[in-house]
């Protein structure tokens, strides 16, 4: 991690409101869902984004992968401005950063084999590369999320959860992003295979210098594998520190509550009996 240099993403004061027709004569009703965020993700870097249901993440992750735009406030990826109606978004900042959903089950195209998954980003964006070239680079991505050559040709009906994550993951990584926003990416998971893909996670990054938005509401998970959290509660970041800061000196009452109501799911000592396991191989 390293937090001297510019950061790979900067946000400020970004607010987000959501307008409604609502009531009998359609009278209009505003919600702000984002009430001024300010936060800067640095290279190689893991931030989490913990919160309760309805507080704002997925809208913040819309806007941070640039599929949505903010009401105000400053966007900036790569030390480039995005200014708010995208007009001067260029390919090469909508490929910065790549999002990861929760549900590996809904965002793979039953039809497509994981091979034409894996390949369609490159389609898309490098209409100059060879269809031979494609397949290695796909093939090779493959390997990388922990699939074999022979799972190339099947379709996504065929593979576990965690298959299928490393599918979706492999996919965001086809086109060099720098930066993944992961929504959620393991809650849909068993939880001894959510611990192989936070390992997965863990190593891409190492490999890439990847710089992770972390969103989740399970803290065993953020405390595995952030660096720094921050807490956003209805609409605003009330918290952001060191994930030992965070969770061993918590500031803000919602945190203290938070961490007061978060059970033990299970995955520490999953975790332990990992590690011990891979010590003695
Ligand atoms: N398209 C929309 N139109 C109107 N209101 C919306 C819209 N999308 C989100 N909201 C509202 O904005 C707020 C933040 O929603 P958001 O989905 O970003 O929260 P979240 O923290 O991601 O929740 P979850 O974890 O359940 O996905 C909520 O009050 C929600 O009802």
């Amino acid at each position: 991690m390293n937090e001297t240099k510019d950061p790979v993403l900067s946000v400020r004061g970004i607010t987000r409101d959501y307008v409604s027709k609502a009531g009998l004569f359609g009278k209009t009703e505003t919600v702000r869902a984002l009430k001024g965020i300010d936060f800067d993700l640095h290279a190689g870097e893991t931030l989490a984004l913990v919160g309760e249901s309805g507080c704002g993440k997925s809208t913040l992750a819309r806007i941070l992968t640039l599929i949505d735009a903010q009401t105000s406030g400053q966007l900036t990826i790569g030390g480039q401005d995005i200014d708010i109606a995208h007009q001067t978004v260029t390919e090469e900042m909508r490929r910065t950063v790549q999002i990861v959903f929760q549900n590996p089950y809904g965002s793979l195209n039953p039809r497509q084999k994981v091979g034409a998954v894996l390949e369609e980003p490159l389609v898309i964006n490098h209409s100059e590369m060879s269809a031979g070239e494609r397949r290695d680079r796909a093939m090779e991505m493959l390997l990388k999320v922990g699939l074999q050559p022979e799972h190339f040709g099947r379709y996504p009906h065929m593979f576990s959860g965690g298959q299928r994550q490393r599918i979706a993951i492999g996919r965001a990584l086809m086109l060099n992003p720098k930066i993944l926003v992961l929504d959620e990416p393991v809650s849909a998971l068993d939880l001894s295979i959510q611990a192989q893909i936070l390992n997965l996670l863990k190593d891409l990054q190492d490999e890439f210098n990847l710089s992770y938005l972390f969103i989740s509401h399970d803290l065993s998970v953020v405390r595995y594998l952030a660096d720094r959290v921050m807490v956003m509660y209805f609409g605003e970041i009330v918290e952001n520190g060191s994930r030992d800061k965070v969770f061993d000196n918590p500031q803000h009452d919602y945190t203290k509550t938070l961490l007061s109501a978060t059970p033990h799911t299970g995955l520490d000592s999953i975790r332990a009996r990992m590690a011990a396991r891979k010590k003695a191989s």
